[in-house]
């Protein structure tokens, strides 16, 4: 499935951020998002997830095809570790719980409380939880934060296997992952020009 996207403009707190962003993500395909700390890689990844609306645009696929992976979002605190998988696995109607639980490395805490999970672990079961969804593209917002150098490795491994399986990964990361084929998509030109400012007005206070 490939993921085209065409003049989005994407925005924060009603402020726009960035504007005109068109590329495409193939299937089997890996885009590093970069540019500056807020640039808006998180707003538009948070757009094409659906978590927010485009101010303009339009994306070729639905929300329904995209699986967007941050931090712990989603994550049961109560629920055990499988628990939690075979939740997300039956929302999504698939049956890959036992595959997700052994590509992050997570059958030794099946049975622990989300809660009770270190930073890393926690990290590895929001990845672990893309694998559930059975969604072809991934949205990935620094995926790797928290994760020691052999998850990070095993990330890596999760991310090629699910390009070589026709899925395509989009992700804001500053870690090399290993995707020796991986296109980068530079934010930079894409920056929404500045709105006109008030003198004295808020924005000079700030400037
Ligand atoms: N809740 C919010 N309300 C208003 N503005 C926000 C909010 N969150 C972020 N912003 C602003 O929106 C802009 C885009 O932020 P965003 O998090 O998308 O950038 P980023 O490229 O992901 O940054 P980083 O590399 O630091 O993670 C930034 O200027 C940021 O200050």
């Amino acid at each position: 499935m490939e993921l085209r996207v065409q003049d989005l403009a994407v925005a924060r707190g009603g402020v726009p951020v960035l504007e005109r962003v068109s590329f495409t993500l193939s299937a089997g395909e890996a885009v590093i998002l970069r540019g500056p700390n807020g640039i808006g890689k998180t707003t538009l990844l948070r757009t094409l997830a659906g978590l927010q609306p485009a101010l303009d645009g339009t994306v070729s696929v639905p929300p329904e095809s995209l699986a967007y992976g941050a931090h712990a979002d989603g994550l049961k605190a109560v629920l055990t570790v499988e628990e939690n998988l075979r939740f997300w696995s039956a929302v999504h109607g698939t049956d890959a719980v036992d595959e997700a639980l052994a590509a992050m490395d997570l059958l030794a805490l099946r049975s622990r409380r989300a809660a009770n999970l270190s930073a890393g672990q926690k990290r590895r079961l929001g990845l672990a939880r893309l694998l559930v969804t059975g969604r072809p593209i991934w949205l990935l917002d620094e995926p790797t934060v928290s994760l020691d150098g052999a998850s990070v490795a095993l990330f890596g491994q999760v991310v090629r296997r699910h390009l070589a399986t026709g899925g395509a990964a989009l992700m804001a990361t500053h870690i090399d992952l290993g995707l020796a084929e991986a296109r980068v998509l530079d934010l930079s030109p894409f920056r929404a020009r500045p709105v006109t400012r008030m003198p004295g007005g808020f924005d000079e206070a700030f400037a």
